[in-house]
């Protein structure tokens, strides 16, 4: 738990990642993502409550602790006048066993960048150091705090790749995002919340199913839409949208399919196309923390 004045921004959150893993934190603006990776990183101590990362208390236990982790740090974190790769190369030097910063300043598409100072480069461009400064060290444990945030598309890929390939090499990743997709895309687990709270939490397949009224969309020309309704069991609504597809809500199952297909063909309506959409992780989240935007 931690406070700010009367403000709870951590409540209760129970998080586990489980090593080799990403777990992503998806909220609202002020949900309290960002305090709890600074908990986690042992930059802000919590009011109440336990905190073990890779088994050590993160204020107590931080100088051990430093050695293992991954941070990304703003403004250029304790080189802000430094050229990228000399840069990435003071970080590399704090590691016994350092990835080699050619390699990991070709992945973030920084090569042609490698001897402007920090401050010229563009945002961008800053993000993604900041990103290789917290890898270079072959932490155990990452956090990164929206790392694509402000990312082109072609560099949030880099960016994604990086990370999958982290994953695959064994390291652990904490993530928060607001981009519904790279959670989706990276984590193995989401946890989401609100007010500091988790309000739901799973792998992005189960976040999904756990909401689950599906739709079908069908286009049958002619066919009864109201007779359908009258066909189909109970809790199944049946309407027609103005540009004459059917489409019927509730869980979507193989039994429902069939029964629909079957209620055509015996009065002899070919239907044109079906398809079949379970909901979105987004309509999940807008579901569970509400569609109002926050302060
Ligand atoms: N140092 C601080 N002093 C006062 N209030 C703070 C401080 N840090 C965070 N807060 C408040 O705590 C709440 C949670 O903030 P936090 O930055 O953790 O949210 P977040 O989920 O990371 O938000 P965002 O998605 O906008 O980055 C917010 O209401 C914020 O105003």
């Amino acid at each position: 738990m931690k406070t700010f004045g009367d403000k709870t921004a951590v409540d209760g959150l129970d998080l586990t990642l489980p090593r080799g893993e990403i777990l992503a934190l998806l909220g609202p603006n002020g949900a309290g993502k960002t305090t709890t990776v600074e908990i986690c990183e042992g930059f802000t101590r919590p009011d109440a409550g336990e905190v073990r990362v890779l088994g050590l208390d993160p204020v107590a236990d931080n100088d051990r602790l430093r050695t293992r982790i991954g941070v990304m740090l703003q403004g250029g974190g304790a080189y802000p006048g430094a050229k990228a790769k000399e840069m990435l190369r003071l970080c590399a030097a704090y590691s016994a066993d350092p990835l080699d910063p050619d390699w990991l300043m070709d992945a973030l598409g920084l090569t042609e960048v490698a001897g402007t100072g920090f401050r010229r480069l563009s945002g961008g461009q800053q993000q993604r150091l900041s990103l290789a400064c917290a890898l270079v060290g072959r932490p155990e444990l990452v956090f990164l705090d929206e790392p694509t945030a402000g990312l082109d598309a072609h560099a949030r890929i880099m960016v994604w790749e990086l990370i999958s390939r982290l994953r695959a090499d064994g390291v652990s990743i904490l993530l928060t995002t607001h981009l519904l997709d790279e959670a989706e895309e990276l984590a193995d687990q989401i946890v989401i919340v609100d007010k500091g709270r988790a309000v739901a939490a799973g792998t992005p397949a189960d976040l999904v199913r756990q909401d689950a009224e599906g739709q079908l969309r069908f286009t049958a020309p002619g066919l009864d839409s109201q007779a359908l309704q009258s066909a189909l069991p109970t809790g199944y609504r049946c309407s027609l949208s103005p540009t004459g597809e059917h489409l019927i809500t509730g869980g979507i199952t193989p039994e429902v399919v069939a029964l629909i297909t079957r209620f055509c063909a015996d009065r002899d309506v070919l239907i044109s196309s079906l398809n079949v959409a379970s909901n979105s992780l987004q309509d999940v989240f807008l579901t569970l923390t509400g569609r109002e935007v926050r302060a």
